[in-house]
C-alpha cells in the first residue's frame, strides 16, 4: 500500500482555533480499563448488527421509566433511585471536576446567573463549560427548585453528556441527571438536570407554552446556529417577558458559545458576556502535500499508517462525509486486516446521526486490551463530546449537508451534497483529539486549502426550507410566531414559500393561520410531509402499512450501498431486484419490511441476523427502523388513530396515494430525452442508478430526497399516475378549511 505523505515537523499544533508552534506538551495517561484478555492471534472486532451489549440493555431498562409511561411503579423505582448517591464515586469524580479551568469560575458564574435574568458565556472548547456550569447551577439552588435544561444541537451529544454528569453526581442516569432525544427519553418528573435535543425543547413548547416546569434553559454549541437552536434562542425572548406577566417565577437563560459570536448573542438579548479560559491539550496538525481526491483511500491508507507505527493506547476518530463512505471504509479495513499481520487488535465503529442512540453509545465503551479502536463518524461526533481514548483525527474535510434551494414562485427542494467544512468545524474535529491527553490531526487535504476554507459554517435558517420552523411557531400559538425575533431574519421569499408549502400540505389556511391539520402535523416528531402521509393514512385506512414506510424513510437505506468490489455491488443489485416492486423504491421498501417482520415474528435473533446477512441487509437499520415504528405508533395511538395493518386497505396504489400527499412537491415529468423535469421549479432531475425504476420510463415520479452529486438525482422514486394530483391538491385543501 502507498503511503499518504503529510507536511508537518511535528511542532505545528492547534489549541482551541490558535495555531502555535511550540514543541508537544503533556503526557498521555494510562489507558482506559480494558475489559477481555488479550488474543495472540490478531483481531478484528466490529458493532456488528445484532451486536447487543450492556448499554443496549440499560437503553432498553430505560423505556420502563419513561416520562410516558403512566403506570407507577417505574416511577417509584426512579423516585428510589434519585435518592440514591454513590458518595465514593461522586468525591473520586469531584477531584477531577476540580482540574477543570471552570472550576475557578464557579462563584463568579453562579453570581451572575442570580443576578442577571441572561448571560453569555464564551469558553474555550474543553474548559468544562457543558458538563460543569449546569452542576454549578443545580448545587446553587438556583431555578427556584424547578429543573435546568441544557440543549445540544445532536443526540449523540446530549446522551453521552448525561451519562458522564449522572456519573460525576454519583446517580443513576435518568434519575436526577437524564436526557431526552427524539424517541428516547430516560427522564422522569423528578429529573433536574436534563439534557436535551434543541428540538426536544421545541416539541415541550406544544404542551408548556412558557416552559413552566423549567427554572433555568442553558443553550449550549449556540454558536452551531442549528435551526432549532435559532428557533429556542427567538421564542425565549418572548416567554421570559410573558412568564412575567404569567406571575411565574423567572426564567434564567444561558447561552453558551464557543466563538466570538458571543457577541451576537449578547447584542441580542443585551446581557453580559463572561469568558471562561479553556485548556486543550495540544494537537500535532499534519497536512497532506497534496490534496487527497479519494479521501477514503486515503483515509484507509493513513488509519494503517497510524496503527502500525503508533503505539497503544491510542485510538482513531475518521471524520467523513456520510454513512455510505463509512460503510465503504469500514468495508475496506476489515478486508485488510483480514490479510495482513497487524502488530494490535483493531476494533471498528460507526457513528453517525441515524443510529439509535443505544448504537452510538458504543463509541464511547472501552476497547478490549491490546485493541484500538477506530471509530469512522460523520460530523456527529464534530462537537460537545468526549470520547475517552482517542488520540488520532484523520479528517477528510468534507461533510454531507442539506440544503434547500428557493425558486421563484414556485416551490423550493431539499438537497443533500458533499461540501468543504468550516475552518471552525476542522478545529473542532481537530480538538477531539486533545481532549484527555495530547493528540495528532492528519488532514487529507493541504495547508492551503484549510486556509481557504470558509471561518464559519453559515447558520441552518440559510440553507434550509422554512416550513418546519413556522408551523412550529405557529403551533405553540399565533402569538408565539407574531413575537418571534430571528437572530437572523429570512428573506421574504423564503417566508412566502414556506406558507405556500404549509398551504399545500393543508397545514395552514389561505389567510396564513394554522389548521387543525397543521396542529395535528406539528405534534408528530416528523418533517410535516411525512407527517401527512400518515394522516392521508387515517382517512384511507391503513395508518399500520405507512407507519412501517414513515419509519423506514427516516432511516437510511437498509441496502447496503457503495463498496468498490463489484461483486459486493453485483449482490446488492440482487437485493434491490429481490425485493422489486413495479411501482417503484417505496413499495419496494415495503417488501423488505414485510419479509424481515416474518422472520422477525417467527425465527430467531440468530436467523433474523442470518436472515439479513443472506439478503444484504442492514439488521441495524431495519432494527432501528422497528424502534421509530413503535414510537411514531405510540404517538398516532395517543392522536387516537388506529394503527393496526388492514389487509383490505393495503393495496399498492393507495400506499401510494398517501405518500404523496406529503410529497405532492417532489414530482417530476419524463422528458423526450429520459430525464425528468420537476413541475414545481422546472429542475432537471434523472433517476439515482440504485432506484429499481432506472429501467421502467415511467411517465410521471415521485421522490422522497434529491442528491447533488455530478448531477442531480432522484432517490427513492416511486411511479405516479399523474391524475392523482389533482386529487391530493383537493385532499391536502379540503384538510386546510
Ligand atoms: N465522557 C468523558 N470521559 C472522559 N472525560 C470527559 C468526558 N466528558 C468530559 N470529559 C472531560 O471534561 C472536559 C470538559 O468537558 P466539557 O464537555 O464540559 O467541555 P466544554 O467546555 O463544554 O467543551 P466543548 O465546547 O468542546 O463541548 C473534557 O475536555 C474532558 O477532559
Amino acid at each position: 500500500m502507498a503511503k499518504i505523505k503529510f507536511d508537518g515537523d511535528g511542532n505545528k499544533q492547534e489549541t482551541n482555533g490558535k495555531r502555535e508552534t511550540s514543541p508537544v506538551k503533556g503526557s498521555a495517561p494510562p489507558f482506559a480499563s480494558s475489559v477481555s484478555s488479550p488474543s495472540k492471534k490478531k483481531r478484528i472486532y466490529f458493532d456488528a448488527d445484532g451486536m447487543d451489549d450492556g448499554i443496549r440493555d440499560s437503553a432498553r431498562d430505560s423505556n420502563h421509566y419513561s416520562t410516558h409511561d403512566s403506570t407507577n411503579s417505574p416511577h417509584k423505582a426512579r423516585r428510589k433511585a434519585h435518592k440514591k448517591v454513590d458518595i465514593e464515586q461522586r468525591n473520586r469524580m469531584l477531584e477531577i471536576r476540580k482540574q477543570l479551568p471552570i472550576w475557578t469560575g464557579r462563584e463568579a458564574l453562579i453570581d451572575a446567573v442570580h443576578n442577571n435574568d441572561i448571560i453569555v458565556v464564551l469558553g474555550e472548547t474543553g474548559s468544562g463549560k457543558t458538563t460543569q456550569l449546569p452542576q454549578f447551577l443545580l448545587e446553587s439552588g438556583i431555578g427556584s427548585g424547578r429543573k435546568i435544561a441544557v440543549t445540544q444541537p445532536r443526540r449523540v451529544a446530549a446522551v453521552s453528556l448525561a451519562h458522564r454528569v449522572s456519573q460525576e453526581t454519583g446517580t443513576q442516569l435518568g434519575s436526577l441527571v437524564g436526557y431526552s432525544v427524539r424517541f428516547d427519553d430516560m427522564s422522569w418528573k423528578g429529573t433536574r438536570l436534563k439534557y436535551m435535543t434543541d428540538g426536544m425543547l421545541m416539541r415541550e413548547l406544544l404542551s408548556d407554552e412558557l416552559l413552566s416546569q423549567y427554572g433555568v434553559i442553558v443553550i449550549d454549541e449556540a454558536h452551531e446556529r442549528t435551526l432549532r437552536t435559532d428557533l429556542i434562542i427567538g421564542t425565549l425572548k418572548s416567554i421570559m417577558r410573558r412568564r412575567h406577566s404569567a406571575a411565574l417565577p423567572p426564567l434564567k437563560v444561558v447561552v453558551m458559545s464557543a466563538t466570538l459570536d458571543a457577541d451576537k448573542f449578547a447584542r441580542f438579548y443585551n446581557a453580559p458576556v463572561l469568558y471562561v479560559k479553556g485548556r486543550q491539550h495540544p494537537v500535532r496538525i499534519f497536512n497532506a502535500r497534496e490534496d487527497i481526491q479519494d479521501y477514503v483511500d486515503g483515509a484507509l491508507k493513513t488509519i494503517f499508517q497510524i496503527h502500525q507505527t503508533q503505539p497503544l493506547p491510542g485510538d482513531i476518530l475518521v471524520f467523513l462525509p456520510g454513512q455510505e463512505e463509512i460503510n465503504t471504509l469500514g468495508a475496506s479495513i476489515s478486508l485488510i486486516a483480514d490479510g495482513a499481520p497487524l502488530k494490535h487488535d483493531i476494533s471498528i465503529l460507526r457513528l453517525y446521526a441515524s443510529l439509535s442512540p443505544a448504537q452510538q453509545q458504543k463509541v464511547f465503551v472501552n476497547a478490549p486490551a491490546n485493541t484500538r479502536k477506530i471509530i469512522l463518524a460523520t460530523n456527529v461526533a464534530e462537537t460537545s463530546i468526549t470520547i475517552a481514548g482517542v488520540r488520532h483525527v484523520i479528517d477528510s474535510g468534507l461533510a454531507r449537508e442539506r440544503k434547500y434551494y428557493s425558486s421563484h414562485g414556485g416551490i423550493g427542494v431539499d438537497t443533500l451534497f458533499v461540501k468543504p467544512i468550516s475552518k471552525s468545524s476542522a478545529m473542532q474535529r481537530a480538538g477531539r483529539a486533545g481532549r484527555e491527553s495530547a493528540g495528532t490531526c492528519y488532514r487529507l487535504y493541504t495547508e492551503r486549502t484549510f486556509l481557504s476554507l470558509p471561518p464559519t459554517t453559515p447558520p441552518e435558517i440559510e440553507r434550509t426550507n422554512l416550513n418546519f420552523a413556522i408551523l412550529q411557531l405557529k403551533a405553540v400559538s399565533e402569538e408565539t410566531f407574531r413575537n418571534f425575533e430571528w437572530l437572523d431574519e429570512p428573506s421574504e421569499e423564503a417566508m412566502q414559500q414556506a406558507h405556500m408549502n404549509l398551504f399545500g400540505l393543508g397545514a395552514v389556511n389561505e389567510r396564513g393561520e394554522i389548521t387543525e391539520v397543521g396542529k395535528k402535523l406539528a405534534g408528530m416528531p416528523l418533517d410535516p410531509g411525512i407527517a401527512r402521509m400518515l394522516l392521508a393514512a387515517q382517512t384511507r385506512e391503513c395508518v399500520g402499512t405507512l407507519l412501517s414506510l414513515c419509519a423506514l424513510l427516516a432511516v437510511d437505506s437498509p441496502i447496503y450501498t457503495a463498496t468498490s468490489a463489484s461483486q459486493e455491488q453485483e449482490e446488492q443489485q440482487h437485493t434491490r431486484d429481490r425485493f422489486a416492486s413495479r411501482h417503484g423504491d417505496h413499495i419496494s421498501l415495503l417488501h423488505i419490511w414485510d419479509a424481515y417482520m416474518d422472520v422477525v415474528q417467527s425465527g430467531s435473533t440468530g436467523d433474523v441476523k442470518e436472515w439479513c446477512v443472506a439478503n444484504k441487509l442492514s439488521e441495524r437499520t431495519l432494527r432501528r427502523a422497528r424502534d421509530i415504528r413503535s414510537q411514531l405508533s405510540h404517538q398516532c395511538l395517543k392522536m387516537g388513530m388506529d394503527v393496526s395493518v388492514n389487509a383490505h386497505t393495503q393495496d399498492d396504489e393507495t400506499i401510494l396515494q398517501c405518500v404523496l400527499e406529503g410529497m405532492f412537491h417532489n414530482v417530476a415529468i419524463r422528458q423526450g430525452d429520459g430525464t425528468y423535469r420537476q413541475i414545481v421549479n422546472q429542475g432537471l432531475v434523472k433517476i439515482h442508478p440504485t432506484s429499481c425504476l432506472l429501467q421502467r420510463k415511467a411517465p410521471c415520479i415521485m421522490y422522497s430526497e434529491l442528491t447533488l452529486t455530478t448531477a442531480t438525482y432522484a432517490r427513492t422514486v416511486s411511479a405516479i399516475h399523474p391524475a392523482w394530483l389533482r386529487a391530493v391538491a383537493f385532499y391536502n385543501q379540503r384538510g386546510s378549511m
